[in-house]
């Protein structure tokens, strides 16, 4: 049994059942039979084993009565990780997949978020996003909003009202030849970078935070990267970019900055690589730059999707985790054409069994790896994992209560005649779940204690 040690604390619910997670030593944790109490703060109080029902309900004073039971099938896991997705690209997401990242750019994705001055269409858009998301299973996003601070506000205060985790990024650029009119001055993306700062701060949203968030090297100055390093250092903010995506836009960089050793090396000289930094993609990253990523704490979000329908290239993870270097999974859509990190996880197993075609010396990726990726490696690699991630206690209670044979769903139960034991079975079930299961199979989701899918009415 592990607890918070306070038996005082005012217990808010109690769940029985089987719980699934990770942990530093084991990518697939499965504890069957477990009862978790969260408290009246959203946070996990005890968990422990069915059998110390009574001892538990003593200590933290709820009645065994009011414990809910999970169902035949069901399971709980932890709140999925997305540390990459623009929330800004949703209303495309799923088309214009027909051509390589900067030509993608410019042709669809600034046209697209040069709309978002509009706050009514922002509206609309964000309010789609965070409900998709969650209803996915994201309890936790890091996102790119555009380069509109009122809207890239109202994203927050978005995320906030349906109760996601999130950290949302206005974004930065002062150089961009191409689409002309998507684009701020070096001391308008200043301004507006700390009027956004302190005014989403000064919500005091308690699950939504800023983060600095210059677009990439290509969009953005030396001088900008710079000033946006110091104010993410004087304010000890989360910082997010893009690297390395494709070999088109790193023969791009190497020309627009021709003093910087590496892509990483512009980052690192402009202070934005820290343990409260993410960056997207890193497909065509040398091994030095993965040891300064090392060095610094600076993590990876990992993208198949967008990777594998940009044509971008394949990231060698099973070489970012031998660098040990943090790393999450992210949509990144609408590059990637899915909002759902499930698909992120299919992905990351397509993509490393490419690396396997490729070279069957190369040592393909688990489920089991890959599911820690979608929690535990989100939540440290956004530097979150005190809050979130797994079912550690005094982190928050953020959960996908899950139905392997929910009604309607797309899996079908078949019954086995020879009776497996349950915690094979519902290894099977958490795998399956990720590899044929959607969002119809998430029935619940919870974020920081509180249930926010299925949603409340207005
Ligand atoms: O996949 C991507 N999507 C984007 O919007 C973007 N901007 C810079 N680099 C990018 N990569
Ligand atoms: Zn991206």
């Amino acid at each position: 049994m592990e607890t918070s040690e306070k038996s005082d604390t005012d217990i808010r619910f109690v769940c029985r059942g089987t719980f699934v997670h990770s942990t530093a030593e084991e990518a697939l944790q499965i504890l069957e039979d477990a009862l978790l109490g969260v408290d009246s703060e959203g946070k996990i109080a005890f968990i422990g084993e069915g059998k110390e029902l009574q001892k538990l309900s003593e200590n933290f004073g709820f009645s065994p009565s009011a414990v809910t039971q999970l169902q035949q099938h069901e399971f709980f896991m932890p709140g999925m990780i997305d540390t990459h997705i623009h929330a800004s690209q949703y209303s495309y997401a799923g088309t214009a997949l027909d051509m390589p990242l900067l030509q993608w750019l410019n042709t669809y994705t600034f046209p697209v978020e040069s709309h978002f001055q509009d706050l009514e269409f922002a509206k609309k858009v964000y309010t789609q996003v965070v409900k998709r998301t969650l209803r996915n299973g994201t309890t936790t996003a890091c996102y790119f909003a555009t380069i509109h601070t009122d809207a890239s506000l109202l994203l927050g205060q978005i995320a906030n009202d349906f109760g996601q985790r999130a950290l949302v990024g206005k974004v930065c650029m002062d150089r961009n030849d191409a689409v002309k009119y998507y684009r701020e001055t070096s001391e308008e993306s200043q301004e507006e970078t700390y009027r956004f700062i302190k005014e989403l701060l000064n919500k005091k949203y308690p699950l939504v935070k800023p983060v600095v968030t210059p677009r990439f090297a290509p969009s953005c100055t030396e001088a900008l990267l710079a000033k946006l390093g110091e104010i993410a250092k004087n304010n000890k903010l989360h910082i997010q970019s893009h690297i390395s995506e494709n070999l088109e836009e790193v023969e791009l960089v190497k020309e627009l900055f021709p003093n910087s050793e590496s892509y990483t090396d512009i980052y690192h000289k402009c202070n934005l690589l820290t343990d409260k930094t993410i960056l997207a993609h890193g497909c065509h990253l040398s091994d030095e730059e993965l040891v300064l990523f090392r060095k610094t704490g600076a993590a990876l979000s990992h993208c198949p999707n967008s990777n594998i329908s940009l044509c971008s290239g394949v990231l060698n993870v099973r070489n970012v985790l031998n660098h040990k270097v943090k790393l999450g999974l992210g949509t990144d859509m609408a590059g990637g054409y899915s909002p759902s990190i499930l698909d992120a996880v299919r992905r990351a197993l397509d993509s490393s069994k490419v690396l396997t075609i490729q070279d069957p010396e190369h040592k393909t990726l688990s489920f089991e790896e890959v599911f820690r990726l979608a929690t535990l490696g989100g939540s440290q690699a956004l530097s979150l994992d005190e809050r979130t991630g797994n079912f550690k206690v005094g982190k928050d209670f953020d959960a996908l209560r899950v139905n392997v044979a929910a009604p309607g769903g797309p899996i079908d139960v078949i019954q086995n005649e020879k009776p497996q034991s349950l915690n094979s079975h519902m290894r099977l079930s958490s795998s399956t779940c990720s590899l044929a299961g959607d969002d119809r199979n998430i029935v619940e989701v919870f974020v920081a204690g509180k249930k926010v899918v299925p949603f409340s009415e207005p």
